[in-house]
């Protein structure tokens, strides 16, 4: 493992995500940096992870080998611009945002620079992130392997050969944490209107979402249809459902989604 020093500017959801997964995969914590403008969430990044912190994003970039930029997309401009006077000639700057193209990057900072753009994922914080990865052809193979690994603390990585792709992985793994949420917690709300306890609700939930995701992930050689149609009995009680689920064009709902994700990635693109 690289023991390059690593600088995050924008302490949120998604730094917290991503330095869980590499200071518990054994990452010396001295060697990460996180800067916010607020107190809080550094306070609880030192006290949970042991990292450094500070307000300084120039600072901390200055004596960083690798910034990783995670702040919304609406304000990396100013973000990067403020850091226009570093040299950043010898450091790897790594993107997280979503529909910022990485040719932008060069704009904000006024200077050529290396550049990796990824999409995350929130369950990164527990290992079992998916992060999509683009680099255009003058990366260097030691600079990619650095963010790969540096990802790979958090779960599995996908290599794109098309920048564009990145706004598909968005589609099925950077949003798709909160579509499985929103499930799960639909259905939680209609147990308790069934009369269950929140928490009994909460538990059936989230353990069969759980072992469903489990399933997929250790039936390969299974389709989709096949583990469906395992829990289907003809007459039964999941065929009702899953009518119920094909008659409200559930399929049509996620395409859908999922197609206005990447349209509102596109359209990001365009406005940063
Ligand atoms: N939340 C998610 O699931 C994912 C988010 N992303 C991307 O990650 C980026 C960050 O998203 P989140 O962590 O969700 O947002 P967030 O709002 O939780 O975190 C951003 C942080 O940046 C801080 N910040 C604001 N101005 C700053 C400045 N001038 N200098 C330093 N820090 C500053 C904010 O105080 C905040 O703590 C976004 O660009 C988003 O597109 C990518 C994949 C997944
Ligand atoms: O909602 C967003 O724009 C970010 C990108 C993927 C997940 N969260």
């Amino acid at each position: 493992m690289t023991q390059a020093k690593i600088c995050f500017i924008g302490a949120g959801n998604m730094t917290r995500s991503i330095v869980s997964g590499i200071v518990k995969s054994g990452y010396p914590s001295h060697l990460v940096h996180a800067t916010n403008p607020s107190q809080a969430k550094l306070d609880a990044l030192k006290a949970d992870f042991g990292i450094e912190v500070s307000n300084e994003n120039t600072q901390a970039a200055a004596e960083a080998d690798v910034i990783v930029l995670s702040v919304k997309p609406q304000l990396m401009q100013q973000v990067c611009e403020q850091m226009q006077h570093l040299d950043l000639s010898n450091k790897l700057i790594i993107t997280i945002a979503a529909g910022i193209t990485a040719s932008r990057y060069s704009d904000y900072f006024n200077q050529p620079i290396k550049l990796i753009r990824t999409m995350p994922n929130t369950p990164t914080q527990l290992g079992v992130g998916m992060t999509g990865l683009y680099a255009d052809a003058s990366i260097s193979a030691e600079h990619k392997a650095i963010c790969q690994t540096l990802m790979q603390t958090g779960g599995k990585v996908l290599w794109v050969d098309k920048e564009e792709d990145l706004n598909q992985v968005i589609a099925l793994a950077g949003s798709s944490p909160a579509y499985f949420f929103l499930f799960i917690e639909a259905m939680i709300e209609s147990g308790i209107k069934m009369g269950m306890d929140a928490a009994n609700a909460r538990a059936l939930a989230e353990q069969a979402a759980l072992g469903a995701a489990q399933m997929v992930i250790e039936n390969q050689d299974l389709s989709l249809a096949t583990l469906r149609n395992n829990v289907t009995s003809k007459g039964g009680t999941t065929a009702q459902a899953i009518a119920t689920f094909e008659q409200g064009d559930l399929r049509g709902l996620v395409d859908q989604a999922m197609n206005n994700c990447v349209d509102r990635a596109e359209e990001m693109a365009k406005l940063f």
